[in-house]
């Protein structure tokens, strides 16, 4: 166990942010589109080592209209926009069926960039989503084929007899696809790239959809 915290105000205060050294970036050399730059800051961000860059937090909007907020994997990205899939009964496949919009947030802290998208979200054919569900390593396949991710688990004994079925189900039937895995591509409307600075001189560019291409901004910090 860590020492307790006295003050948990003072000791937030504290906290190192921006420590490391970090990279610059010139918005003047951005290229036209933002999955471009998206790309090459991801592959920047593995080259320095920031664990697991393609988690990242995806937001969507309840049935009670209020956000809600979780950690996703990215599945890919290209010029028609960034993938990520989700179970259609879970509580955020569902607001995506309800309200399909969402907005997605990297945050890299070894270099202090991050990147936030925002826009419309189409779920893709039933095939490009069994594709990606077969992709996944049978873990998590058997994982998703339960099929009750975030319902209230009353005894964990519960979770290892449906995990063990799963697995069997599995065994049995290795094409075995979950109908409801979705597959989603959310098409932004805007991608802002946040570049973090130790003096606080933060750069911000944004991107943002015209009808033939991309209209780029910077952004006050
Ligand atoms: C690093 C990381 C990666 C995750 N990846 C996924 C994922 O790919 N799919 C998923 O359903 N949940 C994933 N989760 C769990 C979700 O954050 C969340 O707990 C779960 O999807 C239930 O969310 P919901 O109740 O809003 O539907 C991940 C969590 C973390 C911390």
């Amino acid at each position: 166990m860590t020492e307790p915290v006295a003050d948990v105000r003072q000791y937030l205060r504290g906290l190192p942010v921006f420590a490391a050294d970090l990279p610059g970036f010139d918005p003047g050399t951005a290229p036209e589109r933002p999955e471009a730059l998206f790309v090459a800051w991801l592959t920047a961000a593995v080259a320095a080592g920031v664990p697991e860059p393609h988690a990242m937090t995806l937001s969507t909007i309840g049935e009670d209209g209020d956000p809600s907020a979780r950690v996703l994997i990215l599945k890919n990205v290209d010029e028609h926009g960034w993938q990520f899939a989700v179970h259609a009964a879970s509580p955020k496949g569902r607001d995506l069926t309800r309200q399909p919009a969402a907005a997605l947030t990297f945050y890299w802290p070894a270099v202090a960039r991050q990147i936030r998208v925002r826009g419309p979200v189409t779920a893709e054919t039933a095939d490009r989503s069994a594709a990606d569900f077969l992709a996944r390593p049978a873990g998590s396949r058997a994982e998703a084929s339960i099929g009750r991710q975030s319902q209230i688990l009353d005894d964990p004994h519960d979770l290892d007899v449906a995990t063990k079925e799963a697995a069997r189900r599995l065994e049995e039937d290795p094409g075995l696809v979950v109908p409801e895995w979705t597959l989603y591509t959310l098409r932004p409307t805007a991608v802002e790239f946040w570049q973090g600075d130790k003096q606080r001189r933060h750069t911000r560019l944004r991107y943002t959809r015209t009808t033939g291409g991309w209209h780029r901004d910077l952004l006050w910090p």
